[in-house]
């Protein structure tokens, strides 16, 4: 049966430090370390080992992968790597404090930044801090200057269907080591959420999401392998 591991990054600095991060490429602190090994040992505990593995080219989600694979042993499997899988783009919001950002533009203005599925977050300056248009791991691609979830998921998911989709289909048990909004949109992609109903569905950091598939790639389960940090799953169609 194909079966999608879901693992969100460990705990990052600007996780820890309540930040707006993006596409900025904050390393993982400690505890966020800790949680991704935890990830793998839950893997390995459970007998459920990836053939195959996918993550973003954002060195909290690379390390999140690495390390949740030596965990599980698995460290010799192919990794590939794409900006599409990175996090949603924060645009101008990017670096600020998420609560000090409420003070200034109210707590509704921020859910809707945060969670809304369709209104962006204002575009990043270009030349400012942030901008990665001139990053080299960005060659070729166009960097946005802002994203909502539904920008996400329209670069996530002809991803999806090309690169990850054809492996599910041969029946591989495959991990895809990203971040809140990327896993997010695949989540809403595979449980088919309605646009106002996404706003529920938060992934907890290093807790590995199992979804076994049937051969249409619909979920047939959903469950988290760390219990105790699991949060509400979408219903699976009947
Ligand atoms: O800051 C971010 O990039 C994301 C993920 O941590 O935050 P949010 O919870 O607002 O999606």
């Amino acid at each position: 049966m194909p079966t999608l591991i879901l693992l969100r990054h460990g705990q990052s600095q600007w996780n820890l430090e309540n930040r707006f991060t993006g596409w900025v490429d904050v390393d993982l602190t400690t505890e966020g370390e800790a949680q991704a090994r935890r990830g793998g040992e839950l893997m390995a505990e459970q007998g459920l080992l990836p053939d195959e593995a996918f993550t973003s080219v954002q060195t909290r989600a690379i390390r999140t992968c690495n390390l949740a694979l030596d965990a599980a042993r698995r460290s010799w499997i192919p990794v590939t790597k794409d900006w599409r899988l990175n996090e949603r783009h924060y645009g101008g919001l990017t670096g600020l404090d998420k609560t000090e950002t409420a003070r200034l533009h109210g707590e509704e203005q921020v859910k809707v930044w945060r969670r809304s599925y369709d209104t962006p977050p204002p575009p990043l300056e270009a030349g400012s801090e942030h901008d990665l248009s001139g990053d080299p791991r960005y060659a070729g691609a166009t960097v946005p200057a802002t994203e909502s979830l539904k920008l996400t998921l329209e670069r996530v998911l002809p991803y999806w269907t090309s690169a990850i989709a054809p492996r599910l289909k041969a029946d591989k048990t495959v991990l895809v080591a990203a971040h809140g909004n990327s896993l997010r949109a695949i989540v809403k992609h595979l449980f088919q959420v309605a646009d106002d109903r996404i706003v529920g569905v938060e992934i907890p950091t290093g807790n590995p999401l199992v979804i076994e598939l049937n051969a249409d790639l619909q979920p047939v389960s959903a469950r988290y392998l760390d219990e105790g940090r699991a949060q509400a799953l979408p219903e699976i169609a009947a």
